[in-house]
C-alpha cells in the first residue's frame, strides 16, 4: 500500500563519558556504533563500541556513575524538511546546491518552531546546507525552553578551540547542533539547477518521474534514493540513534530526500511504498522512540493543541514544567 505523509503526515547538551566506557553497562544490547564524535566544547565523546552520549550538562549527576544511565527509556524524534528554498520557488532541481530560503521558507520554519515548540530537543542535527540550518535555527527560536542553539565546529582542532565555551551555566541554556553532510539532500546529478517543468517536457514524464521519485533508478550522474539511504541511514543509525536509545529527545533539520530515506527506515517501508512518500517543507513530524521501536505520532497541530501531549506522559510533563517555568 502507498504511503503519503505530506499533509497530515507524520510531525542540553549532554554528557561526557569516559572512553573505557561500554554501552553494555546501561544497555540490553550493546550498539556498536562507528563513531567519531568528538565535541569537546560540550564535552561529549564517542568511539567505536562506545554510546555517544549527550549529556550531562543538565545532568548535577555529572561524571558519577549516574551520569552513565540512561536518561529516560523514551525520546522524541523531530524530522523537519526545510522550510522553501529560492530554488523550490523556482523549481529547479536542487540537491547539493546550497541555497537559501525565501521569505516563505522563513515564515515555514517560524511556523513549524511554533508547532513543536513545546516539544524536548537535547541535540539538534542538520544537513551541511544553509537551508535545512536556517530552518532549524528559525525554528528554534520559537521553542519556550529558550535554550540556544549552536552549531559544534570539529573540522579542525582550532576550530574546536577557538569556539570553545567556558561556562558551565552557559553550556546549559545551549543545544548543541551537529552539521553532517550525510544528512545533505539527494545529489541530483546533471538535473541541478535545470528547471523541473522544462525537464519533463524533454525527457518525458515518466522518466523524470522515475528519476525523481523511484528508489534505484538514479538521476543521470546523480545519487538514487537507494543511495542516498545508504549514507543518510547509516548516519542516523550510528550517530543519531544511539542518542534516542540513552533518551535524548533529537530534532534533525534536513531535506525531501535524505528524510524520505531515513522514514522509510523508521516505518518500515517497502522500495515500492516510498516512492509516493512526499514531504512538504517546513512540516515537523515526530516520532517517539521507546523499547527500540519507533512511533510515527503525526505533526503538532500548533502549541496550544493538547492533542500530541497526550501521546505520552515524558511529553506531558515536560510541556508542564514549562508551563510552570515560565509563570514564576
Ligand atoms: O530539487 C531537489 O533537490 C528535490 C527537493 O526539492 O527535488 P524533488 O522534488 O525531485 O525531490
Amino acid at each position: 500500500m502507498a504511503t503519503v505523509v505530506s499533509h497530515q503526515a507524520i510531525g542540553s547538551i549532554v554528557s561526557h563519558r569516559p572512553s573505557s566506557f561500554k554501552a553494555s553497562q546501561f544497555l540490553k544490547e550493546p550498539l556498536n556504533v562507528p563513531m567519531k564524535l568528538r565535541r569537546k566544547g560540550f564535552k561529549i565523546e564517542a568511539t567505536a563500541s562506545q554510546i555517544p552520549v549527550l549529556d550531562t550538562v543538565l545532568s548535577p549527576s555529572k561524571n558519577t556513575p549516574q551520569a552513565f544511565k540512561k536518561k529516560s527509556n523514551e525520546a522524541s524524534l523531530i524530522l523537519i524538511r526545510h522550510g522553501e528554498s529560492l530554488w523550490n520557488e523556482k523549481n529547479l532541481f536542487t540537491g547539493c546546491v546550497d541555497v537559501p530560503l525565501t521569505e516563505k521558507g522563513v515564515a515555514e520554519a517560524i511556523e513549524a518552531g511554533k508547532r513543536i515548540s513545546n516539544i524536548p530537543v537535547d541535540l539538534i542535527f542538520t544537513s551541511s546546507l544553509i537551508r535545512a540550518q536556517m530552518t532549524a535555527m528559525l525554528a528554534m527560536t520559537q521553542h519556550r525552553c529558550k535554550k540556544v542553539p549552536i552549531i559544534l565546529h570539529d573540522e579542525s582542532e582550532k576550530a574546536q578551540t577557538w569556539s570553545h565555551v567556558f561556562s558551565e551555566e552557559t553550556r546549559k541554556q545551549s543545544i548543541p547542533v551537529i552539521a553532517a553532510w550525510q544528512l545533505n539532500e539527494r545529489m541530483y546529478g546533471e538535473l541541478q539547477g535545470l528547471n523541473k517543468k522544462e525537464t519533463a517536457e524533454r525527457y518525458g514524464t515518466e522518466q523524470v518521474h522515475e528519476w525523481r521519485r523511484s528508489y534505484h533508478i538514479p538521476p543521470p550522474k546523480g545519487e538514487s534514493l537507494e543511495m542516498c539511504a545508504e549514507r543518510a541511514v547509516a548516519y542516523f543509525e550510528d550517530n543519531i540513534q544511539p542518542e534516542l536509545a540513552f533518551g535524548n529527545n533529537v530534532m534533525i533539520a534536513a531535506h525531501g530526500n535524505s528524510l524520505r530515506s531515513i522514514i522509510m527506515y523508521l516505518d518500515k517501508l517497502t522500495s515500492q511504498e516510498v516512492t509516493s512518500l512526499e514531504l512538504s517543507t517546513g512540516l515537523p513530524l515526530l516520532y517517539i522512540f521507546k523499547d527500540r521501536k519507533f512511533m510515527r505520532r503525526g505533526s503538532p497541530v500548533g502549541p496550544t493543541e493538547a492533542g500530541v501531549y497526550a501521546y505520552t506522559k515524558r511529553l506531558a510533563q515536560y510541556r508542564q514544567k514549562l508551563d510552570e517555568t515560565l509563570l514564576n
